[in-house]
């Protein structure tokens, strides 16, 4: 393993039958990080995070979890959400968490212990004797959250863990993640949702039919974007025209366009001589969803013609 790195995975590759759902993957992710894996239904996230834990074996690449070759050498400082959530219905949080614990390798009496605090943490303190079915499918989940977390791994990895949960739940996510951070953990999730990723992760993966599309920071993803710039003009129409930019559309009564390269100046000059009236201007940086959004269309344009990784495996 590379020093820092709780997860590297070089080439992965996985069919199902005729289909490549999985088409040459990289993957590196620095320990005590968050870190987001992006993309649209069928990217082939979820495949992706099961052949880093071994829960599939790729047909091609390697990968390395918490400096182990074979993953399953790893699984008791993992914790692990799949997104099928199932807990069994007649038990209590309580028991469900402390269950999940030892199988971890976490005595059951300490377990129950650890489970009364998360469960308390999470607000759900009323809720930690009562059996799983008569919980709302929001706090089920949070219930098995709290059994991924409960034998405090070095790694957990989420798949979609927003999904399903409301505002409120999704913010205490959000915050249960940063405090696994601040004790030591490494988080990797997965989301369609960008919102989260936006907020939490220190980098992403863009995954688009089965290759990384974009690999980096937030905030190196919206730089791949120019800001929009929407302008009002009391004018529908003139010879000013002529000084808008070649791509500027109108949109619910506004002029919509990317930042020109000399900026907006020159331009506005130009329409205040020619008498357009400019009623509203803004500029606005574009955000993750504009990026994730712009890459995934990319994608999908440019694998009409055959990905690499098709042609090295024909
Ligand atoms: N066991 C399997 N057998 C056959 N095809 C599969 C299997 N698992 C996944 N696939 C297919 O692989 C592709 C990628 O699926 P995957 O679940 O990895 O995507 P995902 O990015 O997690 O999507 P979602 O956001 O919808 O969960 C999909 O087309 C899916 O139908």
């Amino acid at each position: 393993m590379r020093v820092g790195l709780a997860i590297e995975a070089t080439g992965l590759v996985k069919r199902f039958g005729e289909a490549i759902v999985v088409r040459g993957i990289d993957l590196s992710v620095a320990q005590g990080s968050i870190y987001g894996v992006l993309g649209p239904n069928g990217a082939g996230k979820t495949t992706t995070l099961r052949m880093l834990l071994g829960i599939i074996d790729p047909d091609a690449g390697t990968r390395t979890l918490l400096g182990h070759e074979a993953p399953i050498e790893a699984a008791s400082q993992v914790g692990y959400m799949p997104e099928e959530r199932g807990l069994y219905p007649a038990m209590t949080p309580r028991e469900a968490i402390a269950f999940m614990g030892a199988l971890r390798g976490v005595p059951l009496a300490e377990g129950r212990r650890r489970a009364d605090g998360l469960l308390a943490d999470a607000g759900l303190a009323e809720s930690a004797a009562k059996p799983i079915r008569k919980l709302s499918k929001g706090m089920a989940q949070t219930v098995q959250l709290l059994g991924t977390i409960v034998h405090q791994p070095d790694l957990i990895v989420l798949d979609e863990p927003f999904s399903g949960l409301d505002a409120v739940n999704q913010a205490r996510l959000e915050e249960l993640i940063r405090a696994q951070v601040a004790r030591g953990a490494t988080v990797i999730f997965s989301t369609h949702v960008i919102a989260h990723a936006e907020r939490l992760c220190e980098r992403i993966a863009i995954i688009a039919r089965g290759l990384v599309r974009f690999e980096g920071t937030v905030e190196q993803a919206r730089e791949k974007l120019r800001p929009r710039v929407r302008l009002g003009t009391r004018a529908e129409d003139g010879p000013w025209r002529a000084a808008l930019p070649a791509d500027a559309a109108r949109i619910d009564g506004l002029w919509q366009f990317d930042l020109p390269d000399g900026g907006v100046e020159p331009l506005l000059a130009a329409l205040m001589a020619g008498g357009a009236g400019i009623e509203t201007l803004s500029i606005e940086r574009p955000g993750l969803h504009d990026a994730f959004v712009a890459i995934v269309g990319e994608a999908a344009a440019g694998d009409v013609a055959p990905a690499p990784a098709d042609e090295a495996a024909a």
